[in-house]
């Protein structure tokens, strides 16, 4: 469950290449790397980072030990005992830049960019794919949730139907980051400091005689915290009749009934006529949770038809991101460093959107004076983006749809992590990451975040870099 030691989570092809790199003895020499994805998830207009401190953590305790040396001594490609020994050197000491976490991006921008020796930047590749690509995907999940239920209380509750442990755990993270308010998984409390939450089960009930007897028995341990679960027999006619009865006796003693959890049925209906019920028994600020397969789709559904939940459990739909399972983050070489010049690579494919971006780049965000992003703009760092006074921003395949922009500032989005290895900036606490998020969102016009056929948002290629494109094209075609 601990981090532990990832150093061997790395496709087998990363070790080969490696291998054949030192034997060849140019693994010493520097790339560049970009790391990004190409679509959004969801038929979503944009994607939420995350993953970054989980890449941190892993990238400081790369290490081949002992154990790691004597799997590979053993593999059939009989890697010689020099290459082995290099291995037991290894340590990270290259360079990296990534956008923090928390950042909405975009398809075809550079999200972290690595630039380290060639035998560094392969062995990294997969993990650091593995944990962006997992849980930037659960955080836009959260976020399209968020944004149909913006001032509703939303828990996570998908542990036990997610793809094993720590997708759970970094899962749950994922969606305090996009604006969950609580998790129901007490180690992703214990580990990232995420308020934990919960009710009660079915069983709570099935194991006392009665309904009654076993919400009294509820609210006697948990007078001032109890949620009451008002489904197992007949909602309207049992559960929600005891939870008033309860919530009253709870009153007589001073305390207060938190609130009932609905996780069957018609969830719009049977909200409405529990919220009438508690209001009519005087108990209007006992809350109303739901639960049971919910997703934004659901949810959107529900509040148009005028249900009266405040709190929403979600799980299975959120934390394995049924409708959309996997982000296609890619990890491409952009530059060889020859000297002190960056050479930047290609690689040409049938397909325009596979085409990569040459040379090493950074990504501004061009912000006008109205607070509000104009687009995204990918530039060499070389060029004078924060001070230029005119910009002009271009579709990188319809060139002819430009425009100027003038008043504006140019938010670099690539921030040093690594440089030469060294942690080079201190994490941001969860809650800091959480509200760098909201302000992001807000730079944002609702045309690009809505739910259904969002706009296209621009992200754009400085002339330079378009030019380097289309030279390199020409060069290889
Ligand atoms: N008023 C509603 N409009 C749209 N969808 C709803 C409404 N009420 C509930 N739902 C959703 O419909 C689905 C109902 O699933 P399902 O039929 O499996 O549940 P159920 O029979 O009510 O309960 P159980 O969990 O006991 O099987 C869930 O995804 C639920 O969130
Ligand atoms: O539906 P999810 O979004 O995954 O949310 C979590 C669900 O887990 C619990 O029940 P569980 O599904 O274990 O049993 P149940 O379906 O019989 O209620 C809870 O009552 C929710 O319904
Ligand atoms: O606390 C709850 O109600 C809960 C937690 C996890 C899964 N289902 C429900």
């Amino acid at each position: 469950m601990e981090d532990g030691n990832l150093t061997l989570h790395t496709d087998k092809y990363q070790i080969n290449m490696m291998y054949a790199h030192w034997k060849l003895n140019r693994h010493n020499e520097v790339r560049v790397f970009d790391a990004y994805f190409r679509k959004n998830p969801f038929n979503n207009g944009y994607a939420v980072f995350a993953g970054l401190e989980r890449i941190v953590h892993y990238v400081e305790s790369l290490r081949f030990g002992e154990e790691h040396i004597a799997y590979l001594r053993a593999q059939p490609e009989g890697y010689e005992e020099g290459f082995l020994d290099e291995l037991k050197r290894f340590a990270f000491t290259g360079s990296l830049r990534t956008v923090p976490e928390g950042t909405v991006v975009f398809p075809n921008e550079p999200i972290i960019r690595v630039e380290a020796r060639i035998f560094e930047a392969q062995l990294i590749e997969t993990a650091l794919l593995n944990f962006m690509n997992y849980q930037t995907l659960i955080a836009t999940k959260a976020s399209r949730i968020k944004r149909v239920a913006p001032n509703d209380t939303l828990f996570e509750f998908g542990t036990r139907r997610a793809q094993e442990a720590d997708a759970a755990i970094w899962g749950s993270r994922a969606a305090y980051i996009a604006g969950f308010d609580g998790t129901s998984n007490m180690e992703s409390g214990r580990k990232f400091g995420i308020p934990t939450v919960g009710t009660h089960a079915h069983a709570w009930v099935m194991d006392f005689e009665s309904e009654l007897a076993a919400f009294e028995a509820f609210a006697e341990v948990h007078p001032d915290r109890c949620v009451l679960l008002v489904d197992t027999y007949d909602t309207l006619r049992s559960g929600v009749p005891n939870a008033i009865k309860v919530g009253k006796a709870l009153e007589a003693k001073g305390h207060r009934l938190k609130g009932i959890r609905l996780d069957s049925g018609d969830l719009a209906y049977l909200s409405i006529q529990a919220r009438n019920m508690l209001d009519e028994a005087g108990l209007g600020y006992v809350t109303i949770t739901a639960s049971n397969d919910l997703d934004e789709n659901v949810m959107f559904d529900l509040k148009a038809q005028g249900a009266r939940i405040d709190a929403w459990g979600i799980g299975t739909q959120l934390i394995t991101a049924a409708d959309n399972p996997s982000l296609g983050g890619v990890y491409k070489l952009v530059a060889r460093k020859e000297g002190d010049t960056y050479v930047p690579v290609i690689k040409i494919s049938g397909n325009p959107e596979k085409i990569t971006t040459p040379g090493l780049k950074t990504v501004y965000r061009i912000v006008g004076s109205d607070g509000k992003s104009e687009g995204d703009y990918i530039a060499f760092p070389h060029e004078r983006v924060k001070e230029a006074g005119r910009l002009k921003l271009f579709d990188p395949v319809h060139t002819y749809l430009h425009k100027y922009v003038t008043d504006y500032e140019a938010v670099e989005l690539l921030v040093p992590v690594f440089e030469n290895g060294r942690l080079v900036c201190p994490l941001p606490s969860l809650d800091d990451i959480r509200a760098y998020h909201r302000r992001q969102m807000d730079l944002f016009w609702e045309q690009y975040l809505r739910k259904l056929n969002p706009e296209p948002y621009p992200v754009d290629l400085s002339e330079d870099v378009w030019e380097t494109k289309m030279g390199l094209i020409a060069k290889h075609r």
